[in-house]
């Protein structure tokens, strides 16, 4: 059959609402050899425990070796959801182990988004969650997210107007690097109490803080005025592995049964080798682990932010993030990074143009640099060739 028989049978939501994902379409791009990419939001590969994780996986299947070869528990590996519980304050029924956050994402778009039902997000927010939750076709409102966080008047304005949920990232934010300060986490936790709003609090670099003390979590918020009106999500993507797909959601008990049944429609379990792999290697504790991303991403954005200020024109702005992978950057006015983006990769650097960051559009002239991966040359070249690239469009604004 030809594409159009196949296509024409795609149902309205899959041809409307279903699209790429460009972090994903451009990781593809940057598999070219000689790009230097600033695109993904990818872990430092020579971080990952390769070593710790092979010990661990010999033990497993020396001894446990049905549990971790057969079927398991749609909730999770009944050790690793008992030890998230213990360090999250929580109980193990409050936790769902889920397929990387991504996956938390989706369920919680299936469970909580009926068509037509509005979502509030910041703009800019996380693309991922945009093409999580767009299938199930929700109007999105959106609140301006900048260098003195969320705009609070129309944060309380949207939420007046009872979306369904609000999806937040206050700690290091994707994309744009933000930490939401207390005092205004302590108003988004109010506001959206008092107004009967959900949070949903996607925290997957609570742990990339470079130096000072963690800020609380929305979640510690909320239940500390006892209420329990924050969804969270975390993921040992960005402190242990990406590729084991293993993450987790805290949320109320009936929350939790709703995530478990619509988790049985979707892929019965997390794999449960995987589970058993992170528990085994996580349960030691991350605290080194973590000591040794953190060093390297303090260093990468330090080396980032000295070849901007060498390389980019007066007019280009960025932020310097205290943590996380991102830093934003925000071209002069009228200067489309879309468009910066071609001839970029002309000279073989690639970056995420923030327009598919925008659920409501907007952001034409910002891009997300990722400085976890590239090496110190790389950083050095890439940010001297994005700087020409810039340079080459001056002309044209
Ligand atoms: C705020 C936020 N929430 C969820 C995720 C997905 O993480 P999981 O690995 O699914 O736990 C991510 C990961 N985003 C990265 C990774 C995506 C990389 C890829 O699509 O290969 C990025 O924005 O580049 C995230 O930043």
């Amino acid at each position: 059959h030809s594409d159009a028989y196949w296509e024409e049978r795609f149902s309205g939501r899959a041809r409307q609402r279903i699209q790429s994902s460009t972090i994903r379409e451009l990781l593809k791009l940057t598999r070219q050899p000689g790009i230097i990419s600033f695109s993904g939001g990818l872990p430092a590969p020579e971080l990952f425990p390769v070593e710790a994780l092979a010990a661990a996986s010999e033990r497993i299947l020396r001894d446990k070796p049905s549990e971790a070869l057969q079927y398991g528990p749609t909730e999770g590996y009944p050790e690793l959801r008992e030890c998230i519980a213990a360090q999250q304050g929580v109980e193990p029924e409050e936790v769902l182990i889920v397929s990387g956050s991504q996956q938390g994402l989706d369920l919680l778009g299936k469970v909580f988004i009926h068509p037509g039902d509005q979502v509030l997000v910041e703009a800019p927010t996380y693309m991922g969650a945009l093409q999580a939750f767009n299938p199930y076709e929700p109007e999105y409102l959106s609140v301006q997210l900048g260098d003195t966080g969320l705009e609070m008047d129309v944060l309380e304005a949207a939420l007046q107007t009872r979306p369904k949920f609000m999806y937040a990232l206050p700690t290091f934010q994707n994309p744009s690097g933000w930490l939401l300060d207390l005092a205004q986490r302590q108003q988004l936790v109010e506001l959206a109490a008092r107004y009967e709003v959900p949070l949903i609090e996607d925290d997957a670099y609570a742990a990339l803080y470079f130096n000072g003390k963690p800020l609380p979590t929305l979640f510690e918020l909320d239940r500390a005025r006892g209420s329990n009106n924050v969804i969270r999500l975390s993921t040992f993507s960005k402190t242990l592995t990406p590729g084991l797909r293993v993450a987790w959601v805290i949320a109320p008990k009936v929350v939790i049964r709703k995530l478990v049944q619509a988790k049985q429609g979707t892929d019965l379990h997390t794999p449960s080798f995987n589970q058993m792999l992170v528990y085994e290697v996580a349960q030691g504790g991350l605290g080194p682990q973590i000591e040794r991303i953190r060093a390297k991403y303090q260093r990468n954005r330090d080396l980032m932010h000295a070849a901007l200020s060498a390389h980019m024109p007066v007019s280009v702005r960025w932020n310097r993030p205290e943590g996380g992978m991102f830093l934003w950057l925000r071209l002069p006015e009228g200067m489309s990074a879309t468009e910066l983006f071609k001839r970029s990769i002309e000279q073989k650097v690639a970056f995420v143009p923030g327009l598919p960051f925008h659920a409501n559009g907007g952001g034409e002239n910002t891009l997300r640099l990722s400085f976890s991966q590239p090496t110190e040359t790389q950083i050095q070249e890439g940010i001297a060739r994005l700087g020409q690239a810039v340079e080459s469009l001056l002309g044209m604004v």
